[in-house]
């Protein structure tokens, strides 16, 4: 699929198994594009649910996490994978993406697959050795080094990306600057939690990972204008309708009961 472009950002709202054409035209008039954020209004939303409509993180992160597996099991189904066991690769890095990565983990585990996790920089927070023992408890191996990209390609059918999320500025530091690079080798594919770890949130990063799979949390950023792989999910179905209307997000319709949406 492929993103156009009107007057600001669109996503192609198309080629899903639940839209055609004229679903398609529709949903690219104006008054239904999905907004693309920026990295400020990203934190300002973020902010604005925990502060004035009361969520927990964990709440947020379960339903962002397991929005994560979803989309996962739907474009990489367990009886399409090439190499058995089922194992998955799960980068986490230290703020919020990473423990999204911890949660997206168990539930693939429950759907079927085989999650090792990375996770090299842990933060001292209650809420994060929690989601550690969840994974422990749920023999979720722990890796303690970053494997070659050789190795991965060998070992793993995937690997999902939940370094950095849309508070990501600067130039990487390590250890991820080592495990980016490594990334960028593999051949296997990736999927992203909400941003391409290392690319600019709103500029996005032409010499970065390029990841298979996009899953944009909340709304698409304005780094999602330069994803080129196959996949796009929307996911984290919890902005409550007053929330989205304030900064007009023009959220497309979830499907039934789905928590997540195929933009292209
Ligand atoms: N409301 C929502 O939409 C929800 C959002 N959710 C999720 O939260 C994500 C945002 O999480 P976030 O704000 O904790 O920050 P995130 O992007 O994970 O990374 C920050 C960490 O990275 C580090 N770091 C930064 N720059 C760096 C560099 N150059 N090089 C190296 N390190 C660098 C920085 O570390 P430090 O500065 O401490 O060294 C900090 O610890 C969001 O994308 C989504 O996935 C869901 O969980 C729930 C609902
Ligand atoms: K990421």
């Amino acid at each position: 699929g492929s993103v156009l472009t009107h007057t600001g950002a669109c996503a192609r709202v198309s080629s899903n198994i639940y839209t055609k054409d004229l679903a398609h035209r529709q949903a690219c008039t104006m008054a239904n594009t999905i907004k693309y954020l920026g990295q400020e209004e990203a934190q300002h939303i973020d902010e604005e649910l925990f502060n004035e409509y009361s969520f927990s993180v964990d709440q947020l992160m379960e339903l962002a996490g397991l929005s994560c597996a979803t989309a996962v099991s739907k474009g990489y189904p367990l009886q399409s994978l090439l190499k058995s066991p089922p194992r998955v690769l799960v980068i986490c890095g230290p703020g919020n993406n990473g423990g999204d990565g911890l949660v997206c983990a168990r539930h693939l585990k429950l759907f079927g697959y085989e999650p090792s996790v990375l996770y090299p920089k842990r933060p001292s927070k209650q809420l994060f050795q929690n989601l550690t023992t969840q994974c422990e408890k749920m023999d979720i191996s722990f890796l303690t080094e970053m494997p070659e990209a050789d190795v991965i390609d060998e070992a793993y059918n995937l690997v999902v990306d939940a370094i950095f999320g849309f508070s990501f500025k600067g130039a990487v530091r390590e250890p991820f600057g080592g495990i980016l690079s490594q990334l960028k080798k593999i051949t296997v594919p990736i999927a992203s939690v909400d941003i391409p770890s290392g690319w600019d949130v709103e500029k996005g990063s032409p010499d970065g990972i390029q990841p298979d799979m996009l899953i944009s949390l909340t709304a698409p950023k304005k780094a999602a204008n330069h994803f080129k792989g196959r996949y796009h999910f929307l996911g984290g179905r919890f902005v409550p309708p007053a929330l989205e209307l304030k900064y007009q997000l023009n959220l497309p319709k979830y499907p039934g009961t789905d928590c997540v949406y195929q933009l292209n």
